[in-house]
Parts: C-alpha cells; sequence; structure tokens
C-alpha cells in the first residue's frame, strides 16, 4: 500500500510540496548537503511490515518516499506504530518483510547518515557541550581538535554560544536537544528522524524551538521525518504531513503543505493554514472543532 492523498486542499494549497528546486540548489551549494559518498538522503519503504512478537500487526505492506531535503510530518493517534515505524527506519528494529533504502542504498549501509532522536536526548552527562557535540564527528574519523573547531563554529546558530564548557545537567531542556541536533548533524546525519523532539518542553520554549528548527533546516535543507501529536506543529514545520489512517498502518493519508517559507508563527494565523488545520481536524474526526474554526457556533 502506500500514500494516498488527502481531501482536497483549500485554493491555493494543492501543490504537492517537496524536494524542491530551491532545496536542490541549497543541497547543492551547503557543505553539509552531502555526506562523503556524495549521496542524496532520499527516504524509500517497500512493502514495510512488523508485528511484535506474538501481537498483531503494526504496520503492513506499507510504501512511503521521502525526498532528499524534504520536511515530513508523520501523525496519528497514540499507540498506532509511530515510533516502531522510526524504530525500524532507524534500524533498531527489524521489519518481518520490505525494504528500507536511503538514497537508493540499503539502510544498514547508510547507518551513519541516519540521526535518531528520540523525545528524550541521548546526551553523555560526564561529556561538556563542546565534547558532546564533537563526538559524532570524531565517531566517523575526524581529528579531535578539528571536529572541535567545526563545534566551535557553529554554537552561535545553534543558540549555545558560551557553553561550551558546560555540562548537560546545567542546561535547559531545549538546550539539550540543540546539542544533541548539532551532534548528528556533525556526525554525518542527512536523515533526521525526530520522535516529538520537543514535548517535554515548555510551551514558550517548544515555540522558540519550533522556529529555531525551521531556520537550521532552511539553512541546511536535511531530511527531516518529525512525529508529533500537534496538528499546528506539523503544519507550521513540514511539506508534508501524513496521516495513519487506520491500523494497521497499510498506509498513510497525504496532505501537502503548500504555506510559504519562511514561517515563522504569525503563518499559524493565516487563513491557509486555518484552512489546512480544518482538514486534519476533520480526518481526525473532531468534525466540531473543524466547524468551529469556519467561524460557526454550531
Ligand atoms: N517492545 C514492545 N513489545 C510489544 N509491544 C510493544 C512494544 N513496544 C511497543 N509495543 C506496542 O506497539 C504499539 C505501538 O507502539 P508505538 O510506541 O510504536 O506507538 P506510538 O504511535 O508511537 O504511540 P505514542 O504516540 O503513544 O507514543 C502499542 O500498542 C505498544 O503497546
Amino acid at each position: 500500500m502506500s500514500i494516498k492523498k488527502g481531501q482536497p486542499g483549500e485554493q491555493g494549497l494543492e501543490r504537492v510540496a517537496g524536494a524542491s528546486g530551491t532545496a536542490a540548489e541549497a543541497a547543492a551549494t551547503n557543505a553539509f548537503a552531502h555526506s562523503e559518498n556524495n549521496e542524496p538522503a532520499g527516504l524509500s519503504v517497500s512493502g514495510l511490515t512488523y508485528a511484535f512478537p506474538g501481537g498483531p500487526p503494526l504496520i503492513e505492506g506499507l510504501d512511503l518516499h521521502i525526498g532528499q531535503g524534504e520536511f515530513v510530518s508523520v501523525l496519528a493517534a497514540s499507540g498506532m506504530g509511530k515510533t516502531t515505524l522510526f524504530r525500524l527506519l532507524a534500524g533498531l528494529l527489524e521489519p518481518q518483510a520490505g525494504a528500507i533504502t536511503i538514497g537508493g542504498m540499503n539502510r544498514k549501509e547508510q547507518a551513519a547518515k541516519i540521526g535518531y532522536m528520540p523525545q528524550k536526548d541521548c546526551l553523555m552527562p560526564w561529556r561538556t557541550v563542546l565534547d558532546n557535540a564533537a563526538l559524532g564527528m570524531e565517531l566517523s574519523g575526524t581529528p579531535k581538535k578539528e571536529a572541535r573547531q567545526r563545534v566551535r563554529e557553529l554554537l552561535p546558530d545553534f543558540g549555545l554560544a558560551g557553553t561550551e564548557a558546560k555540562y548537560p545537567h546545567e542546561l535547559s531542556g531545549g538546550m539539550r536537544q540543540r546539542v544533541s541536533f548539532l551532534r548528528s548533524l556533525l556526525g554525518g546525519g542527512e536523515l533526521f528522524l525526530l520522535d516529538e523532539p520537543f514535548s517535554a518542553l515548555d510551551a514558550m520554549t517548544r515555540v522558540s524551538m519550533q522556529e529555531w528548527l525551521l531556520q537550521i533546516w532552511e539553512q541546511h535543507r536535511k531530511t527531516i521525518v518529525f512525529i508529533t501529536h500537534d496538528i499546528d506543529e506539523a503544519l507550521l514545520l513540514s511539506d508534508r504531513v501524513l496521516v495513519a489512517a487506520k491500523a494497521p498502518v497499510a498506509e498513510l493519508v497525504e496532505y501537502p503543505v503548500a504555506l510559504t517559507r519562511p514561517r515563522t508563527y504569525e503563518t499559524m494565523l493565516s487563513e491557509p493554514f486555518v484552512a489546512l488545520k480544518r482538514q486534519l481536524l476533520g480526518h481526525f474526526g473532531h468534525a466540531h472543532t473543524a466547524a468551529s474554526l469556519e467561524g460557526g457556533s454550531r
């Protein structure tokens, strides 16, 4: 099974977003855009099937393609198997059937390109920000001095200026997530699987992290697959939102998000944004909420 289109969009919302010309151009001129073997990091999944031992299938015959440089969110009800899908993509679980390729190559050969970020960051508590962030580069063979220099150059972009000698326990949740992201990026990460990375953050920090992630993505144009329960977050960030229709997950319904970029929090107040939100609320059966967004008080 494959991705199917969501309900027809409102006026101006039909453009199928994806690895656009601008994304490709950005990739061509960006030092981060390709890792050493110069393969792009589009993700393809075909016939993916998984069940936990003794359990019913959670994912059955799923096909999926995410283009190089795309930002795609996955929305689904709790327990549908989003984290399981990510763990399969990251190679932490083995599917019973199906293939996963990255840049046309088997996922296993591309493991170094995958940055999997679970909800809780996995920083090493005994390492400073500088040493945590440099770890990815060091593991991929870059001399320590050079890795540290690269980290120092990028700390300000990641909102981490002045933190290089700090330890994880001295940082806020948002700062820890940014160190973790920087480590993956510098380690050659091309495809980022972000599993509700902001869910543990307070509302204000979450907003600034969303804006920060958009800015970093626009600079570096990595491929990002993002799990969230939050429709606003999915729409603000993504080129496409994929919704799991029913269990087992055999197909994902696609909602292209053709809102202009760069996007900021103001975008969420715009009419096209609200129109898309109405569609998604409708998808999840919140007909009353969707109707009230139309201005009615039914
Ligand atoms: N190790 C495991 N063994 C058996 N069943 C599991 C295991 N891990 C998860 N499950 C089950 O698989 C289903 C999908 O879990 P998963 O964590 O992928 O869902 P999810 O969509 O990410 O949920 P949430 O949005 O609540 O995080 C759930 O019913 C869960 O109980």
